[in-house]
């Protein structure tokens, strides 16, 4: 395993955010963390890299102890934290070529490892731009090139494509795969359902500083909600509890209509029983992690 998390937990006065986490992450696999804002992802990952000290439990990098062998844990991993942290007054090259001065890599090594870098995030024709120059969506590839300066066979990315737009995200998304079949194992926390299905291997859901579930994004999705799902408009509130009794499932109002998880073999009995009541407003569409998310923790991501 490239990461162990043993029993995390961390706490603030008498307020515990993290609440004994535990987890591996396999090389080549990529774990996304989800959960609501404040749920504890950032903490838990400030405690995975060594940025927060945990209060109690550890975590090993590759076999090292991230507190006791912090400098050798440290040379495995490469990190994109929320904010961007580079140093405005360089240029785009020389923000990597100073980083990489951090891992011993110096003179037309770096220089190399730098112009390689850009490339790879597509930042080639910017080499000599300043930062404070580049647009947000290209600040972030270059977050992400200089964690990579080390070539980490571990990479922390803490939200890394809030921001971009859809483009730019797609690049993201195409980058993550490369590193994954390079063998590197990836730790994503997003607020974006579709990129946690569509990259993530396997996903723990945060929720006030606990694992509430994991497991496969498709496995998530089927034993929390099934195939598919109803949205009703129009629906009276009190006609909801007696139609999940009835078809023995889930559902709840969500913004303007109700969204009902399709009980196997009663998706089509279930539909004609809505099309009778509610003609004008219904749709059947594939349950995804929004749902997941929606039954799991009783409120929708952007609810917060
Ligand atoms: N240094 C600190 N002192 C006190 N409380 C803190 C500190 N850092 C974080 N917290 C609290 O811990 C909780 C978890 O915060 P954290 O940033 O880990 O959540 P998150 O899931 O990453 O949220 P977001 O999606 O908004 O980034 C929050 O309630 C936050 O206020």
């Amino acid at each position: 395993m490239v990461l162990q998390a043993d029993d995390l937990w961390k706490t603030y006065g008498d307020r515990s955010v993290v609440r004994g986490v535990s987890f591996s992450l396999a090389a080549g696999e990529v774990l996304g963390f989800l959960g609501a804002n404040g749920a504890g992802k950032t903490t838990t990952v400030g405690m995975l890299y060594g940025a927060v000290i945990p209060s109690r439990g550890q975590v090993t990098v590759d076999g090292f102890n991230v507190r006791s062998q912090g400098r050798r844990a440290r040379q495995i991993m490469g990190v994109v934290t929320q904010e961007d942290n580079l140093d405005p007054d360089f240029s785009v090259f020389d923000n990597l070529r100073y980083f990489a001065s951090f891992y011993g890599i110096t003179g037309r090594a770096a220089q190399q490892r730098a112009s390689e870098l850009l490339e790879q995030v597509g930042l080639g024709d910017y080499a000599r731009h300043r930062v404070d120059q580049l647009s947000g969506g290209l600040k972030r590839r270059l977050v992400l090139a200089r964690a990579l300066i080390n070539r980490p066979r571990l990479v922390f990315l803490d939200e890394p494509t809030t921001g971009l737009d859809p483009d730019a995200r797609q690049d993201f998304w195409r980058l993550v795969t490369q590193l994954k079949q390079a063998g590197c194992g990836v730790l994503l926390t997003t607020h974006y359902m579709d990129e946690a299905q569509r990259l993530c291997d396997r996903l723990l859901l945060l929720q006030k500083g606990q694992v509430i579930n994991s497991g496969t994004p498709l496995d998530l999705i089927h034993s929390t909600i099934g195939e598919e799902v109803i949205e009703v408009d129009g629906m009276q509130e009190e006609q909801l509890q007696p139609l999940l009794t009835q078809f023995q499932t889930w559902g709840r109002l969500v913004g303007v209509h109700y969204l009902i998880a399709v009980p196997p073999k009663r998706g089509d009995e279930l539909w004609e029983y809505l099309s009778d009541r509610h003609p004008a407003g219904l749709s059947r569409r594939r349950a995804n992690l929004e749902d997941v998310f929606l039954r799991l923790t009783g409120h929708s991501l952007d609810e917060n």
